[in-house]
């Protein structure tokens, strides 16, 4: 007889709380943990970004300390949020929190999937099935969904920005958007697409990048719009791999631009630009620096799947690049895992 193997416990790296604080203000990444180790390993930046006198400084020195009680709040706050939006949200689209279907994916992204899937299938011949936008960098881009079901997501997802419901954001860099999990978007739709047809392409084309080891991701929409959020600073994700999916609606600017991995030292000179394409999904390495030049008109609307494979993070931490150092967290937390993902399911065939 089976037994359902019990749900994999999701852990974070507490680098969390101190590592990679965002400082719009001054355009920086920092490390925190106290005063004294801020002023020693930032002053001389900090300065020559504007921040000079002590009362800049004490205003920096209280942002951070905010920003890690906010973060040391984050999961219960967002499983809190995700029971109330499940208990009194009303969708204006159903149809989307249904079990994804393939009629809701574009024929090139199944296509590509599925001969991902074929014994002999290898990267050169997938490699024709998709858009190559840097041989170097390893980008890529395709159809994901069609286009109704792109309507169907965005109108849904406008409805809960314009809702009363309270709303988690993505990241520290956008103020506006929607984390998919918390709208109950995981299990019917991202989950799906990872496991059945994100993985088997990815595998192919990353597999040293743990492509074929996707067991976690973090998706959630990101939106730009005037007198909102107009652009991103430059990043790397917190991601094994990354899907960025063009949904809409009408605008211009926000390109995005890419530099090299973030393990390289360089200087960003000559980034890569590449325009968003309506419907059309980007893929490429979380590590890749990155960032999304300003918006000129309209409003951007992306879906924003960092994914994750536990077998490539449980050793090293992409945010504090250490061995993590894990805190249980809720739901897929931040992809880290205390075991490794087993090769075979032992429980499922006894
Ligand atoms: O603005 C975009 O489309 C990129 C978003 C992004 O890179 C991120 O949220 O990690
Ligand atoms: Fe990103």
């Amino acid at each position: 007889m089976g037994t359902a193997a019990a749900p994999r416990r999701f852990c974070r790296c507490a680098c969390f709380c101190s590592e990679n604080l965002y400082v719009a203000r001054y355009g920086l990444h920092v490390r925190f943990r106290s005063e004294q180790q801020l002023r020693q390993d930032y002053e001389p930046i900090l300065r020559s970004r504007g921040c000079v006198s002590p009362k800049d400084f004490q205003q920096l020195l209280g942002e951070l300390e905010q920003e890690v009680e906010r973060r040391r709040r984050l999961g219960p706050e967002s499983a809190a949020r995700k029971a109330l939006i499940a208990s009194s949200y009303r969708p204006v689209r159903p149809e989307v929190y249904s079990l994804l279907q393939e009629s809701a994916l574009a024929p090139e992204f199944l296509a590509a999937a599925e001969y991902s899937t074929l014994l002999g299938a290898d990267l050169k011949g997938l490699l024709q099935q998709l858009e190559t936008v840097s041989e170097e960098k390893r980008i890529y881009r395709l159809p994901v969904f069609t286009a109704p079901f792109c309507q169907a997501l965005l109108e849904e997802l406008e409805h809960f920005e314009q809702s009363d419901m309270p709303k988690g954001r993505p990241n520290t860099m956008n103020n506006y958007g929607v984390l998919l999990h918390e709208l109950g978007l995981d299990e019917p739709l991202v989950t799906p697409l990872r496991e059945r047809f994100l993985q088997p392409l990815m595998a192919l084309l990353y597999p040293d990048c743990g492509g074929g080891w996707l067991d976690s991701h973090r998706a959630f929409v990101v939106k730009y719009a005037p007198g909102q959020d107009r652009e991103l600073g430059c990043h790397y994700d917190n991601a094994e791999l990354t899907l960025n999916v063009s949904l809409g609606k009408t605008f211009t600017g926000g390109a995005l631009y890419f530099g090299d991995l973030f393990q390289v030292p360089s200087t960003l000179a000559k980034p890569l630009e590449v325009e968003h394409m309506v419907g059309q999904g980007l893929l490429h390495r979380g590590g890749q620096l990155h960032g999304a030049r300003p918006l000129g008109t309209g409003e951007r609307w992306n879906l924003v799947i960092w994914l994750r494979a536990s077998a490539v993070r449980n050793r090293l931490c992409p945010m504090c690049c250490c061995k993590p150092d894990l805190v249980d967290d809720e739901g897929f937390g931040d992809g880290f895992t205390r075991e490794e993902p087993a090769t075979v399911d032992v429980c499922a065939l006894t």
